[in-house]
Protein backbone atom coordinates (compact mmCIF):
# COMPACT_ATOMS: atom_id res chain seq x y z
CA UNK A 1 0.00 0.00 0.00
CA UNK A 2 1.32 3.86 -0.33
CA UNK A 3 2.45 5.26 2.04
CA UNK A 4 1.67 8.60 0.85
CA UNK A 5 0.42 11.15 3.22
CA UNK A 6 -2.57 13.39 2.34
CA UNK A 7 -1.75 16.83 0.94
CA UNK A 8 -3.75 18.54 3.22
CA UNK A 9 -2.79 16.87 5.43
CA UNK A 10 0.80 18.70 5.05
CA UNK A 11 1.24 22.10 5.70
CA UNK A 12 4.84 23.69 5.78
CA UNK A 13 8.21 21.73 5.90
CA UNK A 14 10.18 22.97 8.57
CA UNK A 15 13.99 22.21 8.19
CA UNK A 16 15.98 20.63 10.98
CA UNK A 17 19.52 21.13 8.81
CA UNK A 18 22.41 23.40 9.63
CA UNK A 19 24.22 25.21 7.22
CA UNK A 20 26.93 23.20 6.01
CA UNK A 21 29.88 22.96 3.59
CA UNK A 22 29.14 20.52 0.49
CA UNK A 23 30.64 19.75 -2.52
CA UNK A 24 29.68 18.03 -6.34
CA UNK A 25 30.20 15.14 -6.24
CA UNK A 26 30.26 12.78 -9.22
CA UNK A 27 28.96 9.55 -8.96
CA UNK A 28 28.47 8.32 -12.61
CA UNK A 29 31.17 9.04 -15.22
CA UNK A 30 31.08 8.08 -19.03
CA UNK A 31 33.89 6.74 -20.03
CA UNK A 32 35.69 7.42 -23.40
CA UNK A 33 34.41 4.60 -24.79
CA UNK A 34 30.80 5.61 -23.97
CA UNK A 35 30.03 3.41 -20.70
CA UNK A 36 28.82 4.44 -17.84
CA UNK A 37 30.32 3.30 -14.65
CA UNK A 38 28.75 4.24 -10.86
CA UNK A 39 30.89 5.16 -8.17
CA UNK A 40 29.75 3.11 -5.83
CA UNK A 41 31.99 4.62 -3.22
CA UNK A 42 30.86 8.23 -3.66
CA UNK A 43 27.14 7.01 -3.78
CA UNK A 44 27.44 5.51 -0.71
CA UNK A 45 29.28 8.00 1.31
CA UNK A 46 26.52 10.80 0.72
CA UNK A 47 23.87 7.87 1.19
CA UNK A 48 25.08 6.51 4.59
CA UNK A 49 25.90 10.53 5.88
CA UNK A 50 25.12 10.20 9.66
CA UNK A 51 22.48 13.03 8.86
CA UNK A 52 20.87 10.95 5.87
CA UNK A 53 21.32 6.97 7.28
CA UNK A 54 18.07 5.08 6.90
CA UNK A 55 15.92 8.10 6.17
CA UNK A 56 13.03 8.48 3.60
CA UNK A 57 14.75 10.77 0.80
CA UNK A 58 13.69 13.47 -1.89
CA UNK A 59 15.72 13.53 -4.94
CA UNK A 60 15.45 16.69 -7.17
CA UNK A 61 17.16 16.79 -10.40
CA UNK A 62 17.38 18.53 -13.62
CA UNK A 63 17.78 17.38 -17.04
CA UNK A 64 17.39 18.74 -20.43
CA UNK A 65 20.10 19.85 -23.31
CA UNK A 66 23.14 21.08 -22.62
CA UNK A 67 24.32 24.87 -21.96
CA UNK A 68 20.77 25.79 -20.56
CA UNK A 69 21.01 26.79 -16.73
CA UNK A 70 20.94 23.43 -14.76
CA UNK A 71 23.49 23.70 -13.07
CA UNK A 72 23.25 27.33 -12.36
CA UNK A 73 19.58 26.68 -11.21
CA UNK A 74 20.59 24.12 -8.90
CA UNK A 75 22.91 26.63 -7.35
CA UNK A 76 19.70 28.50 -6.35
CA UNK A 77 18.17 25.51 -4.68
CA UNK A 78 21.65 25.03 -2.82
CA UNK A 79 21.14 28.57 -1.27
CA UNK A 80 17.76 27.96 -0.51
CA UNK A 81 18.63 24.63 1.51
CA UNK A 82 21.83 26.01 3.48
CA UNK A 83 20.18 29.06 4.44
CA UNK A 84 17.37 26.77 5.70
CA UNK A 85 14.80 28.63 3.44
CA UNK A 86 14.45 31.59 5.29
CA UNK A 87 12.97 34.67 4.13
CA UNK A 88 16.40 36.21 2.43
CA UNK A 89 17.76 33.07 1.55
CA UNK A 90 17.98 34.67 -2.33
CA UNK A 91 21.03 36.31 -0.57
CA UNK A 92 22.74 39.51 -1.13
CA UNK A 93 23.25 41.52 -4.44
CA UNK A 94 26.65 41.14 -4.92
CA UNK A 95 27.32 37.27 -3.93
CA UNK A 96 28.50 34.78 -6.73
CA UNK A 97 26.68 32.17 -7.18
CA UNK A 98 28.62 28.75 -6.11
CA UNK A 99 27.70 25.17 -5.65
CA UNK A 100 27.82 22.78 -8.32
CA UNK A 101 29.95 24.20 -11.11
CA UNK A 102 28.59 25.85 -13.87
CA UNK A 103 29.81 28.78 -16.84
CA UNK A 104 28.87 30.54 -19.81
CA UNK A 105 30.06 29.98 -23.30
CA UNK A 106 28.91 27.80 -25.52
CA UNK A 107 31.23 24.23 -24.95
CA UNK A 108 29.37 21.55 -22.33
CA UNK A 109 30.68 21.79 -18.67
CA UNK A 110 28.96 18.83 -16.20
CA UNK A 111 29.50 15.59 -17.43
CA UNK A 112 27.80 12.72 -16.57
CA UNK A 113 25.59 12.66 -13.34
CA UNK A 114 26.68 14.38 -10.25
CA UNK A 115 25.30 15.00 -6.54
CA UNK A 116 25.67 17.44 -3.39
CA UNK A 117 28.28 15.63 -0.61
CA UNK A 118 25.68 16.57 2.01
CA UNK A 119 21.60 15.48 2.50
CA UNK A 120 19.86 17.80 3.28
CA UNK A 121 17.53 17.38 6.41
CA UNK A 122 13.90 18.85 6.34
CA UNK A 123 10.93 17.31 8.49
CA UNK A 124 7.16 16.94 7.44
CA UNK A 125 5.21 19.33 9.46
CA UNK A 126 2.38 16.47 9.97
CA UNK A 127 4.48 13.37 10.66
CA UNK A 128 7.35 15.23 11.86
CA UNK A 129 9.45 13.19 10.25
CA UNK A 130 13.25 13.96 8.89
CA UNK A 131 13.52 13.24 5.27
CA UNK A 132 16.86 13.61 3.27
CA UNK A 133 17.20 15.73 0.28
CA UNK A 134 19.79 15.14 -2.22
CA UNK A 135 20.34 17.43 -5.06
CA UNK A 136 21.52 15.96 -9.14
CA UNK A 137 23.01 17.95 -11.55
CA UNK A 138 23.27 16.14 -15.02
CA UNK A 139 25.23 16.11 -18.04
CA UNK A 140 23.51 17.97 -20.95
CA UNK A 141 22.18 16.44 -23.69
CA UNK A 142 22.60 17.10 -27.33
CA UNK A 143 26.37 18.10 -27.31
CA UNK A 144 28.81 17.09 -29.91
CA UNK A 145 30.85 14.54 -27.79
CA UNK A 146 27.75 12.50 -26.45
CA UNK A 147 25.94 9.69 -28.68
CA UNK A 148 22.40 9.40 -28.89
CA UNK A 149 22.42 6.99 -26.13
CA UNK A 150 24.31 8.52 -23.47
CA UNK A 151 21.71 11.16 -23.78
CA UNK A 152 19.20 9.48 -23.52
CA UNK A 153 20.41 7.08 -20.72
CA UNK A 154 21.50 10.15 -18.56
CA UNK A 155 17.96 11.79 -19.15
CA UNK A 156 16.19 8.15 -18.03
CA UNK A 157 18.70 7.43 -14.75
CA UNK A 158 17.86 10.73 -13.59
CA UNK A 159 14.07 10.65 -14.06
CA UNK A 160 13.63 6.99 -12.66
CA UNK A 161 16.14 7.77 -9.36
CA UNK A 162 14.36 11.25 -8.65
CA UNK A 163 11.42 12.67 -6.82
CA UNK A 164 11.19 15.59 -8.65
CA UNK A 165 12.42 15.82 -12.08
CA UNK A 166 12.69 19.04 -13.71
CA UNK A 167 13.07 18.91 -16.97
CA UNK A 168 14.70 22.23 -18.61
CA UNK A 169 13.90 23.48 -21.83
CA UNK A 170 13.80 26.36 -23.49
CA UNK A 171 12.19 29.30 -25.20
CA UNK A 172 8.81 27.09 -25.83
CA UNK A 173 7.36 23.20 -24.80
CA UNK A 174 7.57 21.66 -28.61
CA UNK A 175 6.15 17.74 -29.60
CA UNK A 176 10.13 16.63 -29.32
CA UNK A 177 10.28 17.51 -25.74
CA UNK A 178 7.47 15.12 -25.07
CA UNK A 179 8.39 12.54 -27.62
CA UNK A 180 11.78 12.08 -25.56
CA UNK A 181 9.58 11.08 -22.71
CA UNK A 182 7.74 7.79 -24.50
CA UNK A 183 10.50 5.01 -23.35
CA UNK A 184 9.29 6.34 -19.51
CA UNK A 185 5.47 6.15 -20.60
CA UNK A 186 5.80 2.50 -21.86
CA UNK A 187 7.94 1.68 -19.01
CA UNK A 188 4.84 3.67 -16.97
CA UNK A 189 2.13 1.36 -18.46
CA UNK A 190 3.68 -2.00 -17.80
CA UNK A 191 4.45 -1.07 -14.16
CA UNK A 192 1.38 0.32 -13.53
CA UNK A 193 -0.32 -3.43 -14.74
CA UNK A 194 2.31 -5.03 -12.75
CA UNK A 195 1.79 -3.06 -9.70
CA UNK A 196 -1.04 -0.73 -10.20
CA UNK A 197 0.79 2.33 -8.17
CA UNK A 198 2.07 5.55 -10.40
CA UNK A 199 5.39 5.01 -11.25
CA UNK A 200 6.73 8.72 -10.72
CA UNK A 201 5.86 11.64 -8.87
CA UNK A 202 6.92 15.03 -10.43
CA UNK A 203 7.69 15.93 -14.04
CA UNK A 204 8.01 19.78 -14.22
CA UNK A 205 9.16 20.94 -17.66
CA UNK A 206 10.41 24.00 -17.22
CA UNK A 207 10.67 26.56 -19.76
CA UNK A 208 13.54 29.28 -19.76
CA UNK A 209 13.39 32.63 -21.38
CA UNK A 210 9.92 32.39 -21.72
CA UNK A 211 9.25 35.41 -24.02
CA UNK A 212 5.37 35.15 -24.55
CA UNK A 213 3.99 36.47 -21.02
CA UNK A 214 1.10 38.30 -22.85
CA UNK A 215 0.14 34.90 -24.04
CA UNK A 216 0.45 32.77 -20.59
CA UNK A 217 1.61 34.43 -18.02
CA UNK A 218 5.19 33.31 -16.11
CA UNK A 219 5.14 30.84 -13.55
CA UNK A 220 2.98 27.99 -12.79
CA UNK A 221 -0.40 29.31 -14.01
CA UNK A 222 0.54 30.47 -17.53
CA UNK A 223 2.61 26.92 -17.26
CA UNK A 224 -0.61 25.03 -16.51
CA UNK A 225 -2.24 26.43 -19.69
CA UNK A 226 0.40 26.06 -22.00
CA UNK A 227 0.24 22.21 -21.02
CA UNK A 228 -3.51 22.04 -21.16
CA UNK A 229 -3.16 23.37 -24.70
CA UNK A 230 -0.01 20.77 -25.56
CA UNK A 231 -1.79 17.73 -24.28
CA UNK A 232 -4.81 18.51 -25.78
CA UNK A 233 -6.34 15.47 -27.51
CA UNK A 234 -8.24 16.06 -30.97
CA UNK A 235 -9.39 14.00 -33.69
CA UNK A 236 -7.12 14.49 -36.49
CA UNK A 237 -4.18 13.87 -34.27
CA UNK A 238 -2.01 10.28 -34.86
CA UNK A 239 -2.70 7.66 -32.40
CA UNK A 240 0.74 7.73 -30.82
CA UNK A 241 0.78 11.16 -29.78
CA UNK A 242 -2.72 10.84 -28.98
CA UNK A 243 -1.28 7.82 -26.45
CA UNK A 244 1.81 9.64 -25.17
CA UNK A 245 -0.61 12.34 -23.89
CA UNK A 246 -2.75 9.83 -21.76
CA UNK A 247 0.14 7.45 -20.46
CA UNK A 248 2.27 10.54 -19.12
CA UNK A 249 -0.74 11.86 -17.16
CA UNK A 250 -0.82 8.43 -15.62
CA UNK A 251 3.21 7.31 -15.05
CA UNK A 252 3.36 10.91 -12.76
CA UNK A 253 1.57 11.88 -9.48
CA UNK A 254 2.36 15.35 -10.64
CA UNK A 255 2.74 16.36 -14.07
CA UNK A 256 3.10 20.57 -14.38
CA UNK A 257 5.06 23.38 -16.18
CA UNK A 258 6.79 26.48 -15.25
CA UNK A 259 7.33 29.40 -17.21
CA UNK A 260 10.91 31.45 -16.55
CA UNK A 261 11.22 34.75 -17.69
CA UNK A 262 14.61 35.90 -19.31
CA UNK A 263 17.67 36.57 -16.75
CA UNK A 264 18.99 39.33 -19.04
CA UNK A 265 21.09 39.88 -21.25
CA UNK A 266 24.32 40.10 -19.04
CA UNK A 267 23.52 36.86 -17.67
CA UNK A 268 23.81 34.98 -21.10
CA UNK A 269 26.65 37.18 -22.83
CA UNK A 270 29.03 38.66 -20.51
CA UNK A 271 31.60 36.51 -19.78
CA UNK A 272 32.56 38.30 -16.49
CA UNK A 273 29.34 37.49 -14.98
CA UNK A 274 29.79 35.63 -11.94
CA UNK A 275 26.08 34.87 -10.44
CA UNK A 276 25.21 38.13 -8.43
CA UNK A 277 22.07 38.88 -8.41
CA UNK A 278 22.39 42.64 -9.70
CA UNK A 279 23.40 41.61 -12.32
CA UNK A 280 20.22 39.67 -12.74
CA UNK A 281 17.11 41.06 -13.83
CA UNK A 282 13.95 41.46 -11.14
CA UNK A 283 11.37 39.35 -12.89
CA UNK A 284 13.75 36.30 -12.95
CA UNK A 285 14.84 36.53 -9.38
CA UNK A 286 11.09 37.05 -8.15
CA UNK A 287 10.47 33.68 -10.35
CA UNK A 288 13.64 31.52 -9.58
CA UNK A 289 12.94 32.24 -5.72
CA UNK A 290 8.86 31.29 -6.07
CA UNK A 291 10.07 28.10 -8.13
CA UNK A 292 12.44 27.13 -5.63
CA UNK A 293 10.51 27.19 -2.58
CA UNK A 294 7.49 25.43 -4.35
CA UNK A 295 9.47 22.01 -4.64
CA UNK A 296 9.33 22.24 -0.89
CA UNK A 297 5.93 23.54 -0.26
CA UNK A 298 3.19 22.72 0.88
CA UNK A 299 4.92 19.27 1.15
CA UNK A 300 8.09 17.25 0.42
CA UNK A 301 8.04 14.79 -2.35
CA UNK A 302 9.28 11.68 -0.95
CA UNK A 303 10.81 9.00 -3.63
CA UNK A 304 8.08 6.29 -3.94
CA UNK A 305 8.77 2.75 -5.93
CA UNK A 306 5.63 0.37 -6.24
CA UNK A 307 3.79 3.15 -4.05
CA UNK A 308 6.51 2.66 -1.02
CA UNK A 309 8.47 5.70 0.09
CA UNK A 310 12.14 4.47 -0.02
CA UNK A 311 15.19 5.14 2.28
CA UNK A 312 18.28 5.99 1.69
CA UNK A 313 19.23 2.10 1.72
CA UNK A 314 16.73 1.51 -0.77
CA UNK A 315 17.86 4.06 -2.43
CA UNK A 316 21.41 2.53 -3.04
CA UNK A 317 19.89 -0.86 -4.85
CA UNK A 318 18.13 0.93 -6.97
CA UNK A 319 20.90 3.09 -8.34
CA UNK A 320 22.78 -0.13 -8.61
CA UNK A 321 20.04 -1.80 -10.68
CA UNK A 322 19.40 0.85 -13.02
CA UNK A 323 23.27 1.47 -13.60
CA UNK A 324 23.27 -2.28 -14.45
CA UNK A 325 20.44 -2.07 -17.02
CA UNK A 326 21.67 1.03 -18.54
CA UNK A 327 25.73 -0.60 -18.92
CA UNK A 328 24.54 -2.59 -21.84
CA UNK A 329 24.94 -0.75 -25.62
CA UNK A 330 21.61 -0.78 -26.08
CA UNK A 331 19.00 1.13 -24.56
CA UNK A 332 17.05 -1.28 -22.48
CA UNK A 333 13.44 -1.90 -23.09
CA UNK A 334 10.61 -1.27 -21.11
CA UNK A 335 9.97 -4.90 -19.80
CA UNK A 336 14.25 -5.12 -18.56
CA UNK A 337 13.80 -1.76 -17.06
CA UNK A 338 10.62 -3.44 -15.28
CA UNK A 339 12.97 -6.76 -14.63
CA UNK A 340 15.53 -4.21 -12.88
CA UNK A 341 13.47 -2.37 -10.75
CA UNK A 342 11.38 -5.50 -9.63
CA UNK A 343 14.96 -7.07 -8.68
CA UNK A 344 16.22 -3.97 -6.81
CA UNK A 345 12.49 -3.69 -4.94
CA UNK A 346 13.54 -7.07 -3.51
CA UNK A 347 16.88 -6.38 -3.16
CA UNK A 348 15.93 -3.23 -1.44
CA UNK A 349 13.53 -5.43 1.43
CA UNK A 350 16.20 -7.77 1.74
CA UNK A 351 18.52 -5.05 2.56
CA UNK A 352 15.76 -3.70 5.18
CA UNK A 353 15.26 -7.35 6.72
CA UNK A 354 19.17 -7.92 6.66
CA UNK A 355 19.95 -4.40 8.06
CA UNK A 356 17.04 -5.13 11.16
CA UNK A 357 18.88 -8.43 11.94
CA UNK A 358 21.89 -6.73 11.94
CA UNK A 359 20.58 -4.02 14.88
CA UNK A 360 19.17 -6.39 16.79
CA UNK A 361 21.83 -9.12 16.78
CA UNK A 362 24.27 -5.96 18.09
CA UNK A 363 22.07 -5.39 20.35
CA UNK A 364 22.12 -8.71 21.64
CA UNK A 365 25.43 -9.72 21.11
CA UNK A 366 27.09 -7.37 19.89
CA UNK A 367 31.02 -6.07 20.74
CA UNK A 368 30.11 -4.15 23.58
CA UNK A 369 27.61 -6.76 25.09
CA UNK A 370 28.85 -9.66 27.62
CA UNK A 371 29.28 -13.16 26.32
CA UNK A 372 25.83 -15.28 26.27
CA UNK A 373 24.83 -18.69 26.95
CA UNK A 374 24.90 -20.61 23.15
CA UNK A 375 21.35 -21.76 23.88
CA UNK A 376 20.47 -18.35 24.60
CA UNK A 377 22.42 -17.06 21.38
CA UNK A 378 20.74 -19.43 19.37
CA UNK A 379 17.07 -18.59 20.59
CA UNK A 380 17.36 -14.85 20.03
CA UNK A 381 18.80 -15.75 16.62
CA UNK A 382 15.37 -18.02 15.77
CA UNK A 383 13.01 -14.75 17.25
CA UNK A 384 15.15 -12.12 15.25
CA UNK A 385 15.43 -14.56 11.97
CA UNK A 386 11.39 -14.82 12.30
CA UNK A 387 11.45 -10.97 12.43
CA UNK A 388 13.46 -9.86 10.09
CA UNK A 389 11.56 -12.32 7.36
CA UNK A 390 7.98 -11.09 8.56
CA UNK A 391 9.83 -7.42 7.61
CA UNK A 392 10.89 -8.57 3.99
CA UNK A 393 7.47 -10.00 3.52
CA UNK A 394 5.71 -6.79 4.58
CA UNK A 395 7.82 -4.70 1.76
CA UNK A 396 5.38 -4.78 -1.45
CA UNK A 397 7.21 -6.15 -4.21
CA UNK A 398 7.30 -6.24 -8.05
CA UNK A 399 8.02 -9.22 -10.13
CA UNK A 400 5.95 -11.94 -8.60
CA UNK A 401 6.59 -14.32 -5.65
CA UNK A 402 8.87 -16.65 -7.56
CA UNK A 403 11.31 -13.97 -7.88
CA UNK A 404 10.50 -12.57 -4.21
CA UNK A 405 11.16 -16.31 -3.05
CA UNK A 406 14.78 -16.66 -4.52
CA UNK A 407 15.55 -12.84 -2.76
CA UNK A 408 13.96 -14.50 0.54
CA UNK A 409 16.53 -17.61 0.22
CA UNK A 410 19.42 -15.68 -0.12
CA UNK A 411 18.27 -13.65 3.27
CA UNK A 412 18.19 -16.31 5.21
CA UNK A 413 21.72 -17.90 3.81
CA UNK A 414 23.19 -14.08 4.58
CA UNK A 415 21.61 -14.24 7.65
CA UNK A 416 23.09 -18.12 8.74
CA UNK A 417 26.24 -16.66 7.87
CA UNK A 418 26.13 -13.89 9.59
CA UNK A 419 24.89 -15.78 12.67
CA UNK A 420 27.61 -18.62 12.47
CA UNK A 421 30.18 -15.51 12.85
CA UNK A 422 27.74 -14.01 15.45
CA UNK A 423 28.63 -17.73 17.36
CA UNK A 424 32.82 -17.30 16.51
CA UNK A 425 32.46 -13.92 17.97
CA UNK A 426 30.35 -15.12 21.28
CA UNK A 427 32.63 -17.97 21.64
CA UNK A 428 35.66 -15.11 21.47
CA UNK A 429 34.30 -13.20 24.13
CA UNK A 430 34.56 -16.37 26.50
CA UNK A 431 37.49 -16.88 27.95
CA UNK A 432 36.27 -16.76 31.36
CA UNK A 433 34.39 -19.93 30.37
CA UNK A 434 37.18 -21.45 28.57
CA UNK A 435 39.49 -21.23 32.27
CA UNK A 436 36.24 -22.42 33.94
CA UNK A 437 35.90 -25.79 33.10
CA UNK A 438 39.56 -26.60 33.80
CA UNK A 439 38.88 -24.08 37.35
CA UNK A 440 36.14 -26.09 38.10
CA UNK A 441 37.38 -29.45 37.80
CA UNK A 442 40.88 -28.51 39.52
CA UNK A 443 38.45 -26.97 42.65
CA UNK A 444 36.98 -30.28 42.80
CA UNK A 445 40.73 -32.04 43.13
CA UNK A 446 42.17 -30.30 45.38
CA UNK A 447 39.12 -30.37 47.78
CA UNK A 448 38.59 -33.88 47.12
CA UNK A 449 42.54 -34.57 48.15
CA UNK A 450 42.02 -32.48 50.92
CA UNK A 451 39.08 -34.07 52.35
CA UNK A 452 40.87 -37.71 51.37
CA UNK A 453 43.97 -36.22 54.02
CA UNK A 454 41.54 -35.17 56.73
CA UNK A 455 39.53 -38.34 56.77
CA UNK A 456 42.81 -40.86 56.79
CA UNK A 457 44.08 -38.45 59.80
CA UNK A 458 40.88 -39.09 61.92
CA UNK A 459 41.44 -42.84 61.24
CA UNK A 460 38.51 -42.76 58.82
CA UNK A 461 40.99 -43.86 55.66
CA UNK A 462 38.22 -46.40 54.60
CA UNK A 463 35.72 -43.43 53.30
CA UNK A 464 38.46 -41.59 52.11
CA UNK A 465 38.16 -44.13 49.02
CA UNK A 466 35.31 -41.94 47.84
CA UNK A 467 37.48 -38.98 47.60
CA UNK A 468 39.98 -40.72 45.79
CA UNK A 469 37.77 -42.06 43.17
CA UNK A 470 36.13 -38.40 42.87
CA UNK A 471 39.90 -37.06 42.50
CA UNK A 472 40.84 -39.35 39.69
CA UNK A 473 37.70 -38.97 37.60
CA UNK A 474 38.48 -35.29 37.55
CA UNK A 475 41.91 -35.88 36.83
CA UNK A 476 41.26 -38.03 34.03
CA UNK A 477 38.35 -35.75 32.63
CA UNK A 478 40.60 -32.89 32.99
CA UNK A 479 43.55 -34.31 30.74
CA UNK A 480 40.82 -35.65 28.36
CA UNK A 481 40.02 -32.05 28.24
CA UNK A 482 43.60 -30.72 28.05
CA UNK A 483 43.59 -33.04 24.78
CA UNK A 484 40.84 -32.37 22.93
CA UNK A 485 41.48 -28.48 22.88
CA UNK A 486 44.96 -29.06 22.25
CA UNK A 487 44.33 -31.30 19.26
CA UNK A 488 40.75 -30.36 18.35
CA UNK A 489 39.75 -34.07 18.29
CA UNK A 490 36.42 -35.38 19.82
CA UNK A 491 35.27 -32.39 20.67
CA UNK A 492 32.08 -33.80 21.56
CA UNK A 493 33.89 -35.05 24.17
CA UNK A 494 35.29 -31.75 24.92
CA UNK A 495 31.78 -29.98 24.92
CA UNK A 496 30.36 -33.03 27.36
CA UNK A 497 33.08 -31.72 29.93
CA UNK A 498 32.12 -28.48 29.21
CA UNK A 499 28.89 -29.17 29.75
CA UNK A 500 29.68 -30.83 33.37
CA UNK A 501 31.57 -28.16 34.82
CA UNK A 502 29.21 -25.91 33.73
CA UNK A 503 26.39 -27.57 35.60
CA UNK A 504 28.99 -27.62 38.47
CA UNK A 505 30.06 -24.08 38.43
CA UNK A 506 26.26 -23.02 38.22
CA UNK A 507 25.05 -25.13 40.82
CA UNK A 508 28.15 -25.25 43.11
CA UNK A 509 31.10 -22.52 43.00
CA UNK A 510 28.96 -19.84 41.66
CA UNK A 511 25.42 -19.56 44.26
CA UNK A 512 28.16 -20.60 47.70
CA UNK A 513 30.29 -17.54 45.85
CA UNK A 514 27.55 -15.15 45.44
CA UNK A 515 26.19 -15.97 48.98
CA UNK A 516 30.03 -15.26 50.14
CA UNK A 517 30.29 -11.88 48.59
CA UNK A 518 27.06 -10.85 50.17
CA UNK A 519 27.53 -11.57 53.19
CA UNK A 520 31.36 -9.91 52.91
CA UNK A 521 29.68 -7.09 51.93
CA UNK A 522 26.85 -6.88 54.27
CA UNK A 523 29.68 -7.18 56.97
CA UNK A 524 31.81 -4.69 55.60
CA UNK A 525 28.61 -1.96 55.34
CA UNK A 526 27.84 -2.81 59.28
CA UNK A 527 31.57 -2.27 60.55
CA UNK A 528 33.29 0.04 58.29
CA UNK A 529 33.97 3.08 60.57
CA UNK A 530 32.19 6.35 60.64
CA UNK A 531 34.32 9.00 59.35
CA UNK A 532 34.54 12.19 60.11
CA UNK A 533 34.47 14.58 57.33
CA UNK A 534 34.87 18.28 56.95
CA UNK A 535 30.70 17.87 57.17
CA UNK A 536 29.95 14.97 59.69
CA UNK A 537 29.16 12.72 56.75
CA UNK A 538 30.47 9.02 56.24
CA UNK A 539 29.33 9.44 52.35
CA UNK A 540 26.41 7.15 52.75
CA UNK A 541 24.30 10.08 53.61
CA UNK A 542 23.46 9.76 57.43
CA UNK A 543 26.70 8.96 59.76
CA UNK A 544 25.17 5.95 60.84
CA UNK A 545 25.11 2.18 60.96
CA UNK A 546 23.47 0.59 58.88
CA UNK A 547 21.66 -2.61 59.45
N1 LIG B 1 19.45 32.49 -21.47
C1 LIG B 1 19.58 32.01 -20.27
N2 LIG B 1 20.78 31.73 -19.79
C2 LIG B 1 20.88 31.24 -18.54
C3 LIG B 1 19.76 31.02 -17.73
N3 LIG B 1 20.19 30.53 -16.53
C4 LIG B 1 21.53 30.47 -16.60
N4 LIG B 1 21.95 30.89 -17.80
C5 LIG B 1 23.31 30.96 -18.30
O1 LIG B 1 23.57 29.78 -19.03
C6 LIG B 1 24.95 29.48 -19.01
C7 LIG B 1 25.17 28.01 -18.75
O2 LIG B 1 24.80 27.70 -17.43
P1 LIG B 1 25.05 26.27 -16.82
O3 LIG B 1 24.31 26.21 -15.55
O4 LIG B 1 26.50 25.95 -16.80
O5 LIG B 1 24.33 25.39 -17.93
P2 LIG B 1 24.15 23.80 -17.98
O6 LIG B 1 22.81 23.54 -18.56
O7 LIG B 1 24.44 23.22 -16.68
O8 LIG B 1 25.26 23.40 -19.04
P3 LIG B 1 25.98 21.97 -19.22
O9 LIG B 1 26.54 21.59 -17.90
O10 LIG B 1 27.03 22.22 -20.24
O11 LIG B 1 24.93 21.04 -19.70
C8 LIG B 1 25.56 30.39 -17.96
O12 LIG B 1 26.25 31.42 -18.59
C9 LIG B 1 24.37 30.98 -17.24
O13 LIG B 1 24.62 32.29 -16.82
C10 LIG B 1 18.47 31.30 -18.26
O14 LIG B 1 17.43 31.11 -17.63
N5 LIG B 1 18.44 31.80 -19.53
MG1 LIG C 1 25.85 21.95 -15.95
Amino acid sequence: MSGRIPTEEIMNTSFSSTPGTGQPIQIIDITEDHKFKLNENNLQQILSHPKARLKKVSIISVAGAFRKGKSFLLDFFLRYLNRNGREDWLGADDEPLTGFHWKGGSERDTTGILMWSEPFILRRNDTKEEIAVLLMDTQGAFDSQSTVKDCATVFALSLMISSIHVYNITQNLQEDDLQHLHLFTEYGKIALEDSHETPFQRLTFLIRDWSFPYEYSYGYEGGQALLDKRFQINSKQHQELTELRINLKKCFNTLNCYLMPHPGLRVCTSPEFDGKLKDIELDFKNYVKKFVEAQFQPNLTVKQINGREITTLELFEYFRAYCRIFEADELPEPKSMLLATAEANNLAAKAIAKEFYMNAMEQHCGGDRPYMHPHHLQASNVQIMEEAIKKFDLVPKMGGESLSLKYLDELKSEMNDLYESYVKHNDSKNIFAFSRTATSLIAVMVLTYLMSGLLEWFWLGSFSFLFNFVFWTCFFLLGAWIYVKYSGEYKEIGEYIDGLADILWRRVYQPIYEQFVQHAIRAMLSYAPIQDGPSGSNGRGDGKKRN
